[in-house]
């Protein structure tokens, strides 16, 4: 057996560019550095052992204690049956070829954990795995299932874990005396590809990654709470310079400012509810280097961090010189952020001309840019150029749409932020988490609804806002305090969806299918269920995808008919306005699936409509391309400048002629961007897209589109993010019922150790 692991190479890298949920390629290298080539390898080295202690029942199934081999046949099996990928049992091929006396439970552990990775867990439970040995265990609703199958896959897994140690003990030693594992002290240093964390709130096993991207993220958000105690730091601090203790304004100043920005409130405004959206501005001031502003759909995040900015730009001793970046995930958030900023920044200089130097704050605003390029991702390597060495060079960094952001990329964010910025993370925790491993924003704002604030805070608040804190968000003295509690406002009234819509959400939120139903039966025109039957659904859909429906009439032949209005070759200004009208008509309605593969999937329902539009003599297809063709972007390229959940529309250059051009359009006032869409490696078709690819983007109308059968997809998070992608419209096409309502009562629930680490920098009680 090898004493350890050789080093982690380059190749075991897992790029932001990775997206697991698309489904990995079997033969690329897996998430850590497991490769198609390991499995043959392994194949052939592992030999045919005769089993001595098989055993079997009275219906012939096996009974007897497991072999490591027949461990592997099983996964094999499974893998067969699709519910596995081929890429989790080449993990535990691999290790069983590496240490050919490793226990068949530490086989099983490494396939699932490779498994449960591509499903956004950054580890798995042992207890959790352990339960799933009871074959009569029931899922519970919030239950994410272990095998990507149906009931069959679950007796699988009971019986295989019922022919292993029923002993947690025993699963404990093999983890921890196997050179694939390291464990305390020794996970730092070491190169085992797996890493164990038994604490105790329980045993996790993590992909090595994972665990220092999760260590790295508790150890630098809690290095940017003042009281916050870092954890034992396994890993140095996210960056060392030193942190300035800015001399806090008076709260005079401060509430001057506040009624200034923030204007009389609205008369509408009940005066004893608290305004969360200048408590937020005063908690940002407070606790300096990280503020999380959580919200759902039209809280008016952006509003305020609008205000925030004007904020911390007229109380800064020399203005001039603050350095402030806007960066979201994605180039289109990345724009609407940038968009919203100047939108709320004019009507501010336009309100209160005078009072501050508006057109030098809105200098000091660069473009909003993606977090790849904000840190510097380069085409041909995975470093990128910002790290804890070569920190970002800013003061105040702005990151929206913050539930989108992975582990990897929120560990590389926070590495490469200078301790002395500001850091403000903008987003909706009860969105759908990021496609990658980890629900970081998530797990930040967990205790956001509680709010906890302590006697400092609240003091704070009320000299600055005027605002009395509800006895229940109080901290209880005595009581543990969250760490991140101080750090955290949530925004709790919506702006935008006053009306159906919003209640539709609300309702969603929390499960209550009862009062979603009720939404839908009012027959408002903003919010519609098409009543269908599986055999009408399909058919239906084409036609609400074209023409929308009664109420809503928001289809893309509207996009259909500006692709129509194609301006004579050689004008590049009516050009120019022709593709703003053809990509922008595309955004006003989306198809938004459950799935990705299938007649209820994305793949099936593009199909269908590109079919029909053929059909129609709408567009002539020349191999996949066609002028007009939507299309996502699915992979960062940066040489390219295109990135993962871009959208552009395929149209001619300016000369016209039969080579395309993918156009993408930038922020307002500017000129759209293309890209030959013959380099494009790397797109799909975008007139259905998956929820999760939505993330982000907003539409006028939006169908979502759910399959007749259940599936461990669909979840509550998923359908709230559908519906709150809706700014008008919103229509639901699920011919069962109780696919529906089930989606509504299960959750998603991500393993995840930073709940636990973020609570061991929590406040003692007393302290
Ligand atoms: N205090 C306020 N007074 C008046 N209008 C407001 C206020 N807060 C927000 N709004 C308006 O409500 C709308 C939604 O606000 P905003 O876009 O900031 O929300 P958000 O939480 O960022 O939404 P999302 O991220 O879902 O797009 C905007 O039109 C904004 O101008």
């Amino acid at each position: 057996m090898p004493q350890s692991f050789p080093p982690e190479p380059e190749q075991y890298d897992f790029g932001f560019d990775a997206d697991p949920m698309d489904g990995l390629d079997p033969e690329d290298p897996g998430p850590d550095g497991y490769t198609a080539a390991a499995v043959t390898r392994s194949a052939t080295d592992v030999t045919d052992e005769t089993d001595e202690t098989d055993e079997t029942d009275e219906t012939g199934l096996q009974t007897g204690p497991l072999t490591a081999t027949e461990l592997l046949a099983e996964l094999d099996r499974w893998c067969d049956a699709g519910w596995l990928r081929r890429l989790d049992v080449a993990l535990a091929r691999w290790l069983s070829a590496e240490l050919p006396d490793a226990a068949p439970e530490l086989l099983l552990c490494a396939a699932l954990l490779a498994q449960r990775e591509s499903r956004g867990h950054t580890c798995i439970a042992l207890d959790e795995l352990l339960h799933q040995r009871r074959p009569d265990v029931i899922a519970r609703p919030d239950d994410d299932a272990w095998l990507d199958g149906p009931a069959a896959a679950r007796a699988a897994l009971a019986a295989t874990l019922q022919r292993l140690s029923p002993d947690s003990a025993d699963w404990l030693n093999h983890l921890q005396t196997s050179a694939a594992v390291d464990e305390g002290t020794a996970a730092a240093s070491g190169q085992a590809p797996l890493v164990l964390e038994n604490e105790a709130d329980g045993a996790r096993l993590y992909l090595r990654r994972h665990w220092r991207d999760e260590q790295s993220v508790a150890a630098a958000v809690l290095a940017r709470t003042e009281t916050g105690t870092p954890p034992t730091p396994r890993h140095p601090r996210a960056s060392g310079d030193p942190r300035p203790q800015d001399p806090l304004p008076a709260p005079p100043t401060v509430r001057h400012w506040l009624d200034q920005l923030f204007g009389p409130p609205a008369p509408t405004t009940d005066p004893t509810a608290p305004d969360w959206q200048r408590i937020a501005c005063a908690m940002a001031l407070l606790r300096g280097q990280l503020a999380l502003i959580t919200g759902g759909p039209g809280t008016g995040k952006t509003y305020t961090v609008a205000r925030l900015l004007a904020l911390l730009f007229a109380l800064h001793p020399a203005p001039e010189t603050l350095r402030i970046a806007l960066a979201a995930p994605t180039g289109k958030a990345a724009a609407r952020l940038k968009q919203s900023i100047d939108q709320a920044l004019g009507q501010l200089g336009a309100a209160l001309p005078g009072v501050l130097d508006w057109a030098l704050l809105a200098n000091r605003l660069k473009e909003a840019l993606t977090l790849h390029r904000l840190l510097g991702a380069r085409p041909d390597t995975r470093a990128l150029r910002h790290d804890a060495r070569h920190p970002l060079d800013v003061d105040l960094l702005v990151v929206d749409e913050a539930s989108m952001v992975h582990l990897e990329m929120m560990a590389a964010l926070l590495a490469a932020l200078p301790a002395r910025a500001r850091l403000v993370l903008l987003g909706d925790k009860d969105q759908l988490a990021s496609v990658e491993a980890g629900a970081v924003l998530g797990d930040l704002c967990g205790q956001a609804e509680r709010g906890q604030y302590d006697a400092d805070s609240v003091a704070w608040i009320a000299a600055c806002t005027g605002n009395t804190v509800p006895p229940a968000l109080r901290h209880v003295p005595g009581t543990p305090l969250p760490a991140l509690a101080q750090q955290t406002v949530m925004l709790r009234e919506s702006r935008r969806f006053q009306g159906a819509i919003g209640e539709l959400a609300k309702a969603v939120n929390a499960g209550d299918v009862r009062a979603a139903d009720a939404v839908f039966r009012r027959r408002d025109p903003a919010v519609q269920r098409l009543a269908l039957t599986e055999a009408q659904a399909l058919p239906a859909v084409l036609g609400l995808a074209l023409q929308g429906r009664d109420g809503a009439p928001i289809g893309y032949d509207l996009y259909l008919a500006a692709l129509r209005q194609r301006p004579p070759a050689g004008d590049a200004v009516a050009h120019q306005a022709w593709v703003v009208r053809v990509v922008r008509a595309f955004e006003r309605v989306r198809l938004l699936c459950a799935l990705r593969e299938g007649d209820w999937g994305v793949t099936g329902l593009n199909a269908r409509i590109e079919t029909h539009l053929r059909s129609r003599g709408a567009i002539a297809r020349h191999g996949e391309w066609y002028a007009g063709r939507p299309v996502m972007i699915t992979r960062n390229d940066a040489a390219l400048g295109v990135y993962n959940g871009d959208v552009g529309v395929a149209l001619p250059g300016v000369e016209g002629g039969a080579s395309l051009r993918v156009w993408l359009l930038e922020g307002e006032g500017q000129p759209p961007r293309s890209v030959m869409a013959s380099r494009l490696a790397a797109i799909e078709t975008a007139f259905a897209m998956t929820v999760h690819k939505s993330q982000g983007s907003e539409f006028e109308h939006v169908a979502l589109v759910l399959p007749p059968h259940l599936n461990p997809v669909l979840t509550r998070e998923l359908v709230y993010t559908g519906i709150t992608r809706a700014k008008a419209a919103f229509t639901l096409v699920a011919p069962d019922p109780a696919v529906w309502a089930q989606a509504l009562q299960r959750r998603t629930r991500r393993a995840s150790g930073l709940p636990g680490l973020l609570l061991s920098g929590a406040r003692p009680p007393g302290a």
